[in-house]
């Protein structure tokens, strides 16, 4: 901050031009704010302390204001989007101050506003957004016990509110949509996992009014009220999403629209995907952070960026209504036909949905212009391609792709063929297409003319070899000479600059000449720049338009992408079916078998009411996790619109899918390993139905033997039993295998795994019934523990079978416990291994299974 100020008045007063920065910073106290000075943006006081912190420019000082030095730090002006790229990036926000007056006329410090706000969720700038990936800016409002939630993506204007009443759900909302900036009411509190995220920002409460609310949005709409988009019913997300358009408005600093209406997302329509299924399933980010292996990264072959953050978007939001994934399903099929001859013609159609906003905000640049005419130039030989497809969706998107004559038309003659990246210069309005610029141009580029012609008169009329007409932006025109020529020049030249070797002159022709040439080419320009800023209004009306045919493009891109993938990851068209249920045959998973150097090995699920939930067993890398993964993203990509890796999948009805896999802290809110594994527990005991598929892998792993084992047995019977939910339930307690013969509908089936000298080999394939053996020894010897570990490792399973064997023909398994609990608890309480050792019925236990068990509790101690 600048220094302190006593008594209203500072110790001695700022310089003209900290005072106009001050006057400018306090409009934006919470922002950087880089202020043009010359050929840099400076940034002054705390803001160049931490710009110089955060892009690692140096901090210096500047004079002294007020009596005291002025902390600056500053970025070349042609490379700051460079730096606005990495603070976005940062989560960060910039306000771009530039010279708006004209320093000729200018007696203090020339006049300077805020021409630009740059935010991590509202830019627009190509360079300052991921290609690929959808960028948000979201706020969210709760009151009484409701969370409303708005988010809004200004380079496409999807703007979408939603209300939930457990902070779960909005979390997994941000878990979904990841917006890049979230603001929030300041005087309300938020859970650290949310306000310790980058781009987040408080907002004062009464943005957050309804009326405010309800006044923007109609204003914005030019509608009188908000009956028509059904959103009423959602009161707190309203609130959200007036604050939200306040701050676009307001960070835009233009009229915006492309933002013509407003939706309410109805939570019921697609199957729910909680924060940690999201995350598990790892669908558009792995669990480290990473795009690669990820199931969009696999499926998305999109030919336009739109066309691939669609498909990020279908991803987290696979549909329930089963006649509308058919329809995606049917057109894929049909599309397997078509794709080749599609998609180059896709490739060329680029980003017009981003290129639409920037042109409804005004920042189109020229090559915006020229990308949105090649795509209309493409249309009308997309037309004929488009026309004899049949399936209902595909000749509803067909429909949207028409033609627009007049638009491309006037595209064609506004526009030059290659443009250059900025207006600034000029050259971007083609010939021809303003009598009055075509004018002035040619008086600009005649005087080239001109000017060879004179330099040729004047060697003549004065003898000078040497004699050369030449320009700088300096001195203008002038005619220079070698110094030893002086004595030549004629009488009418006047002397305009000496240099070293040579002299340099003028002449009133040559002036007059420059006058008009110079004259011309600034008309030109201003000109050019009129008629661009034309072009915005007479491209608005098309807007609307425009908007449905990205939409339209998009979704055909992407239904084209997934034929595309369906053919050459051999994926099968899915069965969708009222029945309850999923029969998957010889399926696989769509990630792993692309990073596998062998061939992966397919198996198959069979889930029914009869059969609801099945306990797996196998050996540590046996393929659980592989298995019970592959199972809920082929539901999963079923329900998008996908096809599937299977031969055949027969679905049922699916509301949720629940995954608790995996095990990791979740440091940043306080929470152990144990704690996330029973929240997330927690969280499917209370909303999984019939119709949800549960995975549930090694549940209780985090506790004492005893303690997991006996939570996963009652989650178990609570799943099977009381939710009746399609569950995967895989395990190392063999225990649990017990169910099956206790509670209906469960069944056991395990990964396979042989043993051949010593060694094991993973069939990864799925066997009905239990496993029998872990072979924990020897996945660790695989796993490079050292051999003199494993070496006494296997004299004490020797030792420990020995005695098992002595205690099997005993028969009570209770026997071997007892020098088991002598060796490990010597002045310990008894552990309550012994209390359920004791209450296994040993005729069911088999002397292996016993063993088993002792080296898991063993091994957990
Ligand atoms: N069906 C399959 N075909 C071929 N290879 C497979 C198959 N399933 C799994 N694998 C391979 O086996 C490895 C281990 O699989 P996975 O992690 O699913 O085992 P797991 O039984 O869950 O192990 P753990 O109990 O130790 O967690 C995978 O990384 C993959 O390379």
């Amino acid at each position: 901050m600048p220094p302190e100020q006593k008594d209203g008045q500072a110790l001695s007063p700022h310089t003209p031009m900290m005072q106009q920065y001050l006057g400018l910073k306090c409009q934006h106290p919470d922002i950087l704010l880089f202020y043009r000075m010359g050929d840099f943006y400076e940034l002054f006081y705390d803001d160049a302390k931490k710009a110089s912190a955060l892009l690692d420019i140096s901090l210096t000082k500047r004079g002294q204001s007020a009596g005291q030095p002025i902390p600056m730090a500053g970025v070349p002006y042609h490379s700051i989007e460079g730096y606005l790229a990495r603070l976005v990036q940062l989560g960060e926000s910039a306000a771009i101050c530039e010279q708006i007056g004209d320093p000729a006329l200018s007696k203090g410090p020339v006049e300077r506003a805020v021409v630009r706000i740059v935010t991590p969720g509202t830019v627009t700038d190509e360079a300052l957004l991921n290609e690929r990936q959808d960028t948000l800016v979201s706020a969210l409002y709760q009151q009484k016990g409701s969370y409303g939630f708005a988010y809004l993506d200004v380079s496409s204007g999807r703007f979408l509110i939603n209300e939930v009443s457990h902070l779960d759900d909005l979390l997994a909302l941000l878990q979904r949509l990841n917006p890049a900036e979230i603001l929030y009411a300041e005087e309300q509190d938020w859970p650290d996992s949310i306000v310790s995220r980058k781009g987040v920002r408080r907002r004062p409460v009464w943005e957050f009014e309804l009326s405010n609310a309800k006044r923007l949005l109609t204003q914005q709409f030019g509608t009188r009220d908000l009956q028509s988009f059904g959103v009423e019913q959602a009161p707190v997300a309203l609130m959200a999403a007036g604050c939200l358009m306040g701050y676009v408005k307001d960070t835009q600093r233009a009229q915006l629209p492309h933002i013509r209406s407003i939706a309410l997302e109805r939570n019921q329509d697609c199957i729910v995907l909680d924060a940690a299924t999201r995350r598990n399933l790892e669908l558009t980010q792995t669990l480290a952070g990473q795009f690669d292996h990820t199931l969009a990264a696999v499926l998305d072959q999109c030919q336009t960026a739109m066309g691939s953050r669609l498909l990020k978007r279908w991803i987290h939001a696979p549909l329930r209504d089963q006649a509308l994934v058919s329809a995606r399903h049917q057109a894929v099929a049909e599309l397997q036909q078509h794709h080749q001859s599609l998609q180059p013609l896709f490739k060329q159609v680029g980003d017009t949905e981003r290129v639409i906003a920037r042109l409804a905000l005004r920042s189109a640049r020229p090559r915006d212009f020229s990308r949105l005419r090649a795509a209309l130039q493409l249309l009308p030989e997309l037309s004929p391609e488009l026309s004899p497809l049949q399936s209902p969706l595909l000749a509803q998107l067909a429909a949207k792709c028409q033609p627009l004559p007049e638009l491309s038309d006037l595209l064609e003659r506004s526009i030059v063929d290659t443009p250059p990246m900025l207006i600034r210069d000029g050259g971007v309005i083609a010939q021809g297409y303003n009598a009055e610029l075509d004018q002035w141009r040619e008086l600009a580029t005649g005087a080239t003319d001109y000017l060879e012609r004179l330099e040729q008169r004047e060697k003549e009329r004065t003898g000078i070899a040497s004699l050369k007409v030449g320009f700088n932006r300096v001195a203008g025109y002038y005619i220079e000479t070698g110094r030893s020529a002086a004595d030549q020049v004629p009488a009418d030249y006047i002397r305009r600059q000496t240099l070293k070797n040579n002299e340099r002159y003028i002449i009133p022709e040559l002036k007059e000449y420059e006058d008009k040439v110079l004259g011309s080419q600034s008309k030109a320009l201003a000109l050019e720049k009129q008629l661009y800023e034309e072009l915005f209004d007479l491209t608005a009306p098309y807007l609307a338009d425009l908007q449905q045919l990205s939409a339209a493009l998009a979704e055909l891109d992407l239904l084209t992408n997934f034929a595309e993938r369906a053919e050459q990851l051999n994926y099968h068209q899915p069965e969708l079916t009222s029945e309850p249920g999923i029969q998957i045959e010889a399926g696989r998973h769509p990630v792993v078998e692309q990073v596998m150097t062998e061939p992966f090995i397919a198996n198959p699920l069979k889930l029914s009411p009869e059969r609801r939930m099945l306990m797996i067993t196998g050996p540590n890398m046996g393929g659980k996790s592989t298995y019970m993964r592959q199972n809920a993203l082929i539901v999963l990509m079923a329900y998008i619109g996908s096809f599937v890796p299977a031969e055949r999948a027969v679905l049922g009805p699916v509301d949720r899918i629940f995954t608790r896999v995996g095990a990791s802290d979740d440091l940043a809110s306080g929470r152990s390993t144990f704690m996330v594994e029973m929240t997330e527990t927690a969280t499917i005991l209370h909303h999984a139905t019939a119709q949800s598929l549960v995975l549930m892998d090694e549940i209780g792993r985090g506790t004492s033997t005893y303690d997991g084992l006996s939570l996963a047995w009652a989650c178990a019977e609570y799943l099977a039993q009381q939710l009746k939910a399609m569950t995967l339930f895989a395990t190392h307690y063999f225990e649990l295998t017990e169910l099956a013969s206790q509670l209906q509908g469960l069944a056991n089936i395990h990964l396979d795994a042989v043993e051949h000298d010593e060694h094991i080999v993973f069939m990864h394939q799925v066997q009905d019934g239990a496993a029998s053996k872990s072979y924990g020894l020897q996945v660790a010897q695989l796993a490079g523990v050292p051999r003199i570990v494993i070496q006494k490792a296997k004299q004490k399973l020797a030792q420990l079978e020995q005695q098992s064997v002595v205690s099997a023909k005993a028969p009570a398994v209770t026997k071997t416990a007892e020098p088991l609990q002598q060796q490990l608890f010597v002045e310990a309480e008894p552990h309550p291994i012994l209390e359920q050792l004791a209450n296994l019925d040993p005729d069911q236990l088999s002397a292996r299974q016993a063993l088993d068990l002792l080296y898991q509790l063993k091994a957990s101690l």
